[in-house]
């Protein structure tokens, strides 16, 4: 069943048309990857299903629910989170600290409470804490809580920006190249990572450009070019379609990607 819903999705810039009528149909709980070559609209896409990038025609409703037009903090209070292409996370302060401003959402306190510091405050605080603690373990940094982000590996810092996305417990995670710039053994963790979140019951919009995570992780793929969709199926049919292997997988991205097919069947 259809969670997230997208179609005649349009954003220019200047003369630029980055994003020039997607439709999107994202099922609940499944992982549907978008793909293309550098610069085809998927940064763009994202920005949009955020809330970042309002959009200039189109429609994004999430469960039947009209977005489009509305803020970010519109998108994140309706159940859709993301990551960032860059990392955006806040360097001087530790990784538990750091979940823990992703669940402000879900956190009710009054400002009479903030300012009196009551027990109801105190009780927040803790759940939230006990919240992040979990979620860093759930994403494989236990041992991590106290150490602050600007002292962690750039590859603990890729899985602690998805923990602190998931502390917003969205419906819908939009990831932007989590494996980037990662290495293979760090790829891998982020690939079981991302089938565990969506085992859980979490969609997830990914953008990468690893075709193995690509491949091994979605249930559906769309490819987009010059802001249009190219091909959009089964991640072994969008492999095998020759339109994709000459306009972004290329031979080898195309033979790789049928190899690990052949190894899953
Ligand atoms: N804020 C902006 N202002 C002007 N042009 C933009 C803006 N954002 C994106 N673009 C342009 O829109 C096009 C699509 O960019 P986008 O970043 O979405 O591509 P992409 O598919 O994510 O590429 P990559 O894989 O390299 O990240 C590009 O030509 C880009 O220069």
């Amino acid at each position: 069943m259809t969670l997230l819903s997208v179609s005649g999705l349009a954003k220019s810039f200047g003369g630029l048309r980055a994003v020039d009528g997607v439709d999107l149909a994202i099922s609940r709980g499944s992982v549907h990857s978008i793909i293309g070559p550098n610069g085809a609209g998927k940064t763009c896409l994202i920005n949009m299903l955020s809330g970042v990038y309002r959009p200039d025609a189109g429609s994004i409703k999430l469960d039947g629910r009209e977005l489009a037009g509305e803020p970010a903090h519109g998108f994140a209070a309706a159940g859709i989170a993301r990551t960032f292409q860059n990392l955006q996370v806040f360097f001087n302060m530790t990784a538990l600290e750091n979940v823990m401003t992703g669940r402000h959402l879900h956190e009710r306190c009054s400002l009479a409470a903030a300012l009196l510091r009551t027990r109801a405050l105190a009780r927040a605080e803790a759940a939230s804490r006990k919240a992040a603690r979990e979620l860093l373990r759930a994403v494989g940094l236990a041992g991590w809580e106290d150490t602050p982000a600007d002292a962690m590996p750039y590859g603990a810092l890729k899985r602690l920006e998805i923990a602190r996305a998931l502390a917003a417990e969205p419906r819908v995670l939009l990831l932007d190249e989590p494996a980037a710039g990662l290495n293979a053994t760090e790829a891998r963790e982020i690939d079981e990572l991302i089938q565990r979140v969506a085992a859980a019951g979490t969609t997830i919009v990914l953008v990468e450009h690893n075709m193995a995570l690509v491949m091994e992780v979605s249930d559906h793929v769309f490819v987009l070019d010059h802001g249009r969709k190219l091909a959009e199926g089964a991640p072994g049919d969008v492999a095998r379609d020759p339109r994709v292997v000459e306009a972004y997988l290329g031979a080898e991205g195309g033979a790789a990607a049928q190899q690990q097919e052949a190894e899953h069947a």
